[in-house]
């Protein structure tokens, strides 16, 4: 019998996931907010019960998921690429709190939905214990869409989240017209403030130089089509905040990401400087250009290049 999945969120990346499964034979069922709320016979016979939601809706979402007591052998996979406002809280934190004891996977990787449903190649990593990673891999996996794991599940997610705030801050570089130069000192410096921060959260660094890390930092801050770059894109040219989200189609975690992790890293005094100028363009308290000189007139320092 093929599998059976249940996707949970209609947005650009659920209903390119629920293509992906079904290319591979899966039977896909998929859940959005319009059907009401999920009811129980939605959980009958699935082996994966995936997650495609914006970070804002994943509390509630979970919430609804726990009362109706999903059998245990259904695996969850988590690909949600944010961070909850006010409790640092990624997807996976708030599933392992409502869904304590199911396995639980997260699905990361450059992955720009509009190239898949093209049927272009992609790569991407399921972090999480082997048994369950093997799952997704089995059921997901494929010539086009190839998947490898990693046990490192926290560096995974990490990495996801923070590539939309460098995503946003690449966009304003090449909105401003800076250059490829530019564009590469940022995402490599980048990488640098997500393996601090996200080996700080738990991940483990070599996590970060992968598909979900550097990989993801690659495809977003290259792309117009990724809608973090398309933020920073519109802010670079004279768009307010709310002016630059509407022209945008589609959830841009990274400005709510931006934001959260100022707050993390001011009270664990991490350095995060492109991360807090993104924050300070987004709030309006700098302007690109301004954002821009305050990293450029930073002492200069040792290049450190975290390895373990
Ligand atoms: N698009 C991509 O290329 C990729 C996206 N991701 C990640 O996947 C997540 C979803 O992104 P994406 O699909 O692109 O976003 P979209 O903006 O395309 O879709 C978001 C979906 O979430 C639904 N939604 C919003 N609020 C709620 C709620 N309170 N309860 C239930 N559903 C809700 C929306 O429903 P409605 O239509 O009713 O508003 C919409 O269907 C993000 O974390 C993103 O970072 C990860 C990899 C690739
Ligand atoms: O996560 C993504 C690609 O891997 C999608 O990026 P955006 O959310 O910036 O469009």
């Amino acid at each position: 019998m093929s599998p059976r999945v249940l996707i949970l969120g209609l947005g650009h990346w659920g209903q390119t996931l629920a293509y992906l499964f079904e290319q591979q034979g899966c039977t896909v069922s998929c859940w959005g907010r319009s059907q009401g709320i999920l009811s129980a016979d939605l959980f009958q016979d699935i082996q994966l019960l995936v997650s495609a939601l914006p970070i804002k809706a994943v509390r509630e979402v979970a919430a609804q998921v726990a009362a109706l007591q999903p059998p245990l052998g259904i695996i969850l996979v988590s690909a949600t690429k944010g961070l909850e406002s006010e409790t640092f809280a990624t997807a996976a934190d708030i599933w392992q709190t409502y869904c304590p004891h199911h396995d639980l996977v997260v699905l990361s990787g450059p992955n720009l939905a509009s190239e898949i449903q093209q049927g272009l190649p992609a790569a991407a990593v399921v972090g999480g214990n082997s048994v369950a990673t093997k799952q997704v891999q089995d059921c997901l996996g494929s010539t086009t869409f190839r998947l490898y794991s990693n046990a490192d599940r926290r560096g995974v997610e990490m990495g996801g989240i923070f590539k939309n705030v460098i995503a946003i801050a690449c966009g304003v570089n090449d909105g401003l017209g800076l250059g490829v130069n530019a564009r590469s000192a940022l995402i490599t410096r980048g990488l640098v403030e997500m393996v601090r921060v996200g080996t700080h959260w738990g991940g483990q660094v070599e996590t970060f130089y992968g598909l979900s890390g550097l990989g993801d930092l690659l495809a977003t801050c290259t792309s117009a089509l990724s809608r973090n770059y398309q933020v920073g894109w519109h802010l670079a040219h004279g768009k307010s905040l709310s002016q630059a989200l509407a022209l945008t189609k589609g959830t841009a975690e990274g400005v709510n990401t931006a934001r959260v992790l100022c707050t993390y890293a001011q009270q664990h005094q991490l350095d995060i400087p492109i991360t807090a100028m993104v924050n300070a363009v987004l709030s309006g308290h700098l302007t690109p250009q301004a954002a821009l000189n305050c990293l450029l007139e930073r002492p200069f320092k040792p290049e450190i290049i975290p390895s373990q």
